[in-house]
């Protein structure tokens, strides 16, 4: 329609729609908007972020990318089925599979692209796939993609996915090693039991647990398909399917996001691995990670803060109404301190929550100080809901 035509008739019907949609977000405390970080976060404390190990800012991690950008360049130029795919990448998949057990390998940009990817190429409209109720976005849309039948199981209850199971068998189930949202670790050994009893696969979304959870938890000998994010406790950029020789050969023949873009750059993929070596030689670092988580949850205690079960390094505080959780994340970065608002619907309505990421590099006075900011915000405000909600039920799906 011309310039003309649409300022006859009003509004053009997009514009429109979409500017009620902000009203409607906004309305509703789920108006997300992106904020610039510092550089080089000092003048905060960061709680927010995935990067557990601290290795985001490792100077010898920084030389690798370096390295590796002058030995392949900036760019991988192409798709990996054209000429994107070269040695720094190969090596990157035999590293990761000698340390998973798995066949072999394929990489992405992203955990979201592996994960969709994953799901929409192996699964189709015959498939029954068998899912925890709060797995990751990227799975739930590729399952979608699909077009598979979903089928939900109570989050991280085994009883739940055995009756699916039992009514399903020779399929697949899905979950993750950590949960992204709770901080909670799935019962990967009860499940692996139930999936070999029942001919299913067991596929799962390590992106939380790679590098920081011991590497016998989820690797080949439990279950089929696991998947690597490099974001997370490695610090970087990309991820990985790990599988069967036929699976990833199949998968590279056919997924559409592997195929049709450019591949993971191999100056990241070479950062990737000297990332996982130095997380190997530097076990002090986990040493001090589960230090940290401990003191948290002892303070947090003390202040009688909602905390949950978690015993990793994501550790929710549960504030429970959107309009709230962001109020207080908002005071607290005032006060110098960075933690996530994760609203519903990432969570459950009335599950908001404050998400703490605690990180190998926090000072025992900074997490001290945190917690104490924490305690004083949520009494301030009116906590007549907090009760409410301190035995959470996360029962409701993405
Ligand atoms: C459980 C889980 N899986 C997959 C992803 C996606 O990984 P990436 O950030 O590499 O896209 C995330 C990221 O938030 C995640 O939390």
């Amino acid at each position: 329609m011309t310039v003309l035509g649409q300022a006859a008739m009003g509004q053009h019907p997009l514009t429109q729609r979409i500017s009620d949609k902000l009203t409607d977000l906004q309305a509703t405390g789920l108006l997300r908007q992106r904020h610039v970080s510092a550089t080089k976060p000092h003048a905060t404390i960061d709680f927010s972020h995935n990067d557990y190990l601290g290795l985001a800012h490792e100077p010898a991690l920084a030389q690798a990318l370096y390295v590796g950008a002058l030995q392949y360049g900036v760019g991988s130029r192409a798709s990996p089925l054209v000429s994107g795919y070269n040695q720094a990448h190969l090596t990157l998949e035999q590293r990761l599979c000698e340390l998973t057990g798995h066949q072999a390998c394929m990489l992405f940009s992203s955990g979201f692209s592996a994960n969709s990817a994953l799901m929409k190429t192996l699964f189709s409209k015959d498939d029954t796939i068998i899912a925890d109720k709060l797995v990751h976005a990227s799975v739930i849309d590729g399952l979608k993609d699909s077009g598979s039948n979903i089928r939900r199981f109570l989050h991280n209850d085994a009883s739940s996915a055995a009756r699916l199971i039992e009514a399903n068998p020779h399929t697949a189930v899905v979950t993750e090693s950590v949960f992204s949202m709770d901080g909670d670790i799935a019962p990967i050994a009860e499940l692996s039991r139930l999936c070999q009893q029942h001919d299913c696969w067991l596929i799962v979304d390590d992106a939380h647990g790679f590098g920081v959870l011991p590497s016998t938890f989820v690797n080949a000998d439990n279950v089929d398909i696991q998947v690597v994010t490099f974001g997370k406790a490695l610090g970087c950029q990309g991820a990985a399917i790990l599988a069967s020789k036929n699976v990833i050969d199949y998968l590279v023949a056919t997924s559409r996001e592997y195929i049709y873009s450019t591949a993971l750059s191999p100056a990241n993929a070479q950062l990737a691995l000297a990332a996982i070596n130095w997380q190997q030689t530097h076990s002090q670092l986990l040493t001090q990670l589960t230090a940290n988580i401990a003191l948290f949850r002892q303070v947090a205690q003390q202040h009688k803060l909602a905390i949950t079960a978690s015993m990793t390094a994501i550790q929710p505080i549960m504030v429970g109404d959107n309009h709230r959780v962001i109020a207080i994340a908002e005071q607290l970065k005032q006060q110098g301190f960075l933690v996530g608002a994760i609203r519903s619907p990432t969570v459950p309505k009335g599950q908001a929550r404050l998400r703490i990421t605690l990180n190998a590099q926090h000072q025992a006075s900074d997490i001290v100080a945190l917690v104490s900011a924490v305690a004083l915000l949520i009494h301030q405000h009116d906590d007549s809901k907090i009760s409410k909600i301190s035995s959470i039920s996360t029962t409701i799906s993405r």
